[in-house]
């Protein structure tokens, strides 16, 4: 009998720990605020996050993060990327000696340029084959209405990717397993870059041509980065990469593409996250991916240019205008 701490009581935390309990694993929410957790113990649903969805049985919460990570078996975190080295400083001498962490998180940390696994492994102190990361296009609104949907669960010690595939395998959840952390991560990290691109040219009204483009090329530069990186070029093609882009830009319910949407319009970094509550992770992170690329040498137009718009005040048509100017070449 598998046990899990969900670390963070947003809307991907609060959605995967339904997964995990209708998939038959006890799990104990961590809430920031008690309030959130004692109205998940007493009602069973996160009044500020996922309000209409009834939690199981099987979820509890609590807002002593001590009190949910003794004792289990997969440790899952599920804080804004920017936050977890943080979070984690705090809770690492909780875990279990033999716990999987197992990050939720699509971000790149700032100033250090880690992937959240990296970030994991250097704070709480464990051996990288005990990290996994679950990604793909998991709409956590979704997700929660039991939407069917797949995922990879990704580590590099393939006996505790099935150990955590089996502990979230739902028949609306399908989860595969894989061994390429680094294409996994930067999949879930670029496409929030790729979909604030996405939101900002469905705000200016461009058509379908447009963000086709956007796609396609956005997956290339994230192709790009993850083979200098040492990816497996073929994740791109997956749920972690192909799949998880196409959701993110294609829905309404995404946070990073809602965002591109403020933006677009021509509100200011300020306004738009005046007018946005939740996590986009996009946002910070395009600086700390295009920091990455630039040190690989690596080539990424589009993060370059979502960077500018949001972090430099480039007006959405000189960005697209940099963008259609560019040097011709062979694709
Ligand atoms: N929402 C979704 O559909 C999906 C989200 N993700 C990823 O999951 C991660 C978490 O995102 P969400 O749950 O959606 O975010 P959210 O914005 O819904 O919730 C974030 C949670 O972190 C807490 N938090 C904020 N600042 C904190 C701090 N300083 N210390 C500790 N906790 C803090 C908030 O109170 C909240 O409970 C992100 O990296 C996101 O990219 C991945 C797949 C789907
Ligand atoms: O990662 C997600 C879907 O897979 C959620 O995307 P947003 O963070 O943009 O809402």
């Amino acid at each position: 009998m598998t046990t899990a701490a969900v670390l963070g009581a947003g809307s991907w935390g609060t959605a995967f720990a339904k997964v995990l309990a209708d998939a038959g694993t006890d799990v104990t929410i961590w809430a920031r605020r008690e309030p959130v957790a004692a109205a998940i113990r007493e009602y069973g649903t996160n009044p500020d996050y996922l309000p209409a969805v009834r939690l199981p049985e099987r979820v509890t919460a609590t807002s002593d993060a001590g009190k949910a990570i003794a004792g289990a078996d997969l440790v899952v975190l599920a804080v804004p990327s920017q936050t977890l080295r943080g979070n984690l400083a705090d809770w690492a001498g909780f875990v279990e000696p033999d716990a999987t962490l197992v990050s939720l998180m699509k971000g790149i940390e700032l100033g250090t340029t880690k992937r959240m696994s990296e970030v994991i492994v250097e704070t709480a102190g464990v051996a990288a084959d005990r990290v996994a990361v679950v990604s793909g296009p998991n709409l956590a609104a979704e997700i929660a209405a039991e939407q069917p949907a797949a995922t990879v669960v990704a580590c590099t010690d393939v006996g505790r990717a099935t150990q955590v595939q089996r502990a979230v395998t739902t028949p609306y959840f399908r989860p595969y397993t894989n061994e390429d952390m680094v294409g996994c991560e930067l999949g879930g990290a670029v496409k929030n870059v790729i979909a604030l691109a996405y939101g900002i040219a469905t705000a200016m009204r461009l058509g379908d041509n447009t963000k086709a483009t956007l796609i396609t090329r956005g997956l290339a530069e994230t192709a790009r980065l993850g083979v200098a990186l040492g990816a497996d070029p073929l994740t791109f093609a997956g749920l972690a990469g192909l799949g998880d882009l196409v959701a993110t830009c294609s829905s309404p319910l995404s946070r990073n593409r809602t965002f591109g949407e403020h933006l677009g319009r021509g509100e200011t970094l300020e306004q738009a996250q005046a007018a946005t509550r939740q996590t986009a992770e996009g946002v910070k992170s395009c600086l700390a991916i295009r920091d990455l690329a630039r040190t690989h040498k690596v080539d990424m137009p589009i993060t370059e240019q979502v960077e500018l718009v949001c972090h430099e005040g480039v007006n959405p048509r000189s960005a697209l205008i940099a963008l259609m100017s560019r040097e011709t070449k062979p694709e």
